[in-house]
């Protein structure tokens, strides 16, 4: 029995090696190797087998050795994915990735990631995750895989990589960007998992997702969801949207990605997506304003319906050709529930209210070092709004905002949902249209 299922793993492996050589000398030669005598077919599969196994070793002395037979073996080299960031999500997200590559030969084992150097408990944290294999500060109580790498330098951490995904707070993306400029991979693509904007000159804002591509001149898609990363850590189900315009990317992206647990959805409206992720966090902040003032779900749910209202009028304005599907997908009306209830914004933006603190203040207190985006976000926004005279149409962020600076107290949030256009009845029958939003 035992020998039987021998013989068979070992034809099984022949035919195997028996393709990889065909994809290597072309379809003539398989003809010569087929009907060449026994002894010289079997050292031909041995030698092919050798140099599959050499090539795929993960030891990095036989790489270069390897790299040379690539021509000779399979087409491509396996792909490298590394991380930049290693907080909350960046961790979390590290457990996924890193268990997944184990498993797929067209990727490189070891992933990198860059952790953002500290001490903790006077070790370096880069030393505590590559010896117990756990992010203590950001991820505390999860395993992360042995193949996740943490690196200090961020040039080391992206070398040769061909896939590099971006997790870290917003605010920081262009100073650990900069090093990077000129250092990537010919080829490299970029995958933002960062939910924010950044400032452009002149009172606009920018993607993220842009801000890298322009910065490191590689095409980018993005990764937003309702996620919430200790959740995912935990392994409970979930689902995510991937933005990604080229088919073969996002084959591999979802493998990557997508485990029992963590369902990933492909959608090709890229930014639409990032939009929806950067937003629900200044949502999310009003939420909590409503929730440290002592109001209930209800009202709750009024702030996530005129949030989801503005976000798709965002949209539709500054982003026009974006699809009302979108909005129904993980990285639309999902995140901002999950967001509005169990997100660090929600948490911080309720005890601003209740103990009348500043956000700085809690954001130090409450979160160990994690950061948040929901306020920083609001002021992007409001920014790009009043340069184009269009805070009016936006009332619940513009409100949002200036309760967050101090210019407005979280009691009249209320007043500003009110208010708000949805609710100034002309005592007319709304007209609702399944293309758009009034
Ligand atoms: N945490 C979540 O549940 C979650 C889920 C989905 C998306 N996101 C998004 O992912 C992004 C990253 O969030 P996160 O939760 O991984 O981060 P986090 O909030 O845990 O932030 C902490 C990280 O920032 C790093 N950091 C601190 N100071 C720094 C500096 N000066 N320069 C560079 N890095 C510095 C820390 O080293 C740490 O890695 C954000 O845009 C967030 O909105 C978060
Ligand atoms: O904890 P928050 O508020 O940063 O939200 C986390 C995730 O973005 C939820 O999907």
């Amino acid at each position: 029995m035992t020998s039987r299922l021998l013989v068979r793993t070992f034809h099984r492996m022949v035919r195997k090696e028996l393709s990889y050589c065909t994809l290597a000398v072309g379809v003539r030669s398989r003809r010569m190797f087929v009907s060449a005598p026994r002894h010289l077919r079997l050292s031909v599969t041995l030698a092919a087998a050798w140099c599959r196994g050499a090539l795929f070793w993960r030891c990095s002395s036989c790489r270069p050795f390897s790299s040379t037979l690539i021509g000779f073996t399979k087409m491509s080299s396996p792909k490298r994915i590394c991380i930049i960031g290693s907080g909350n999500w960046g961790s979390a997200i590290a457990k996924i990735v890193g268990g997944n590559v184990k498993k797929l030969d067209h990727f490189e084992n070891e992933v990198r990631m860059y952790v953002f150097e500290e001490e903790v408990n006077g070790r370096k944290l880069t030393e505590v995750i590559n010896t117990d294999h756990e992010n203590v500060k950001y991820l505390p109580g999860h395993k992360l895989p042995e193949n996740v790498v943490a690196v200090p330098d961020v040039v080391d951490t992206a070398a040769d990589a061909d896939i590099l995904l971006f997790v870290l707070p917003h605010q920081f993306i262009k100073t650990i960007c900069r090093p990077l400029v000129g250092t990537l991979k010919p080829n490299a693509v970029g995958v933002s998992l960062i939910k924010g904007f950044d400032s452009a000159p002149g009172g606009g804002i920018e993607l993220i997702s842009r801000v890298i591509g322009n910065l490191l001149n590689i095409p980018m898609s993005v990764l937003m969801g309702a996620n919430l990363a200790k959740e995912v850590a935990d392994e409970k189900f979930c689902e995510t949207t991937i933005g990604c315009r080229d088919r073969e990317l996002a084959r591999d992206l979802r493998e990557v990605f997508q485990t029992h647990y963590f369902r990933v959805v492909v959608v090709d409206d890229v930014e639409a997506v990032e939009v929806c992720g950067a937003l629900k966090n200044i949502v999310a902040t009003g939420a909590g304003f409503v929730d440290g003032l002592g109001y209930g779900d209800n009202t709750k749910a009024a702030i996530i319906r005129l949030g989801m209202m503005e976000i798709i009028k965002f949209c539709e304005v500054f982003y026009s050709g974006s699809q009302l599907g979108t909005f129904f997908e993980s990285c639309g009306i999902a995140d901002l529930i999950t967001t509005c209830y169990g997100g660090r914004n929600r948490k911080v933006a309720e005890a601003f209210v209740s103990s009348g603190k500043t956000i700085e203040e809690l954001e130090k207190e409450m979160l160990n070092g994690q950061k948040l985006q929901g306020p920083q976000t609001a002021a992007e926004v409001n920014f790009m709004l009043k340069s184009q005279k269009m805070e009016d149409r936006f009332p619940l962020f513009t409100a949002i905002d200036r309760i967050c600076k101090g210019e407005m107290g979280p009691d009249q949030m209320i007043e500003c949902i009110r208010n708000h256009p949805e609710h100034i009845c002309n005592f007319d029958i709304k007209h609702v249209k399944i293309s758009g939003v009034n």
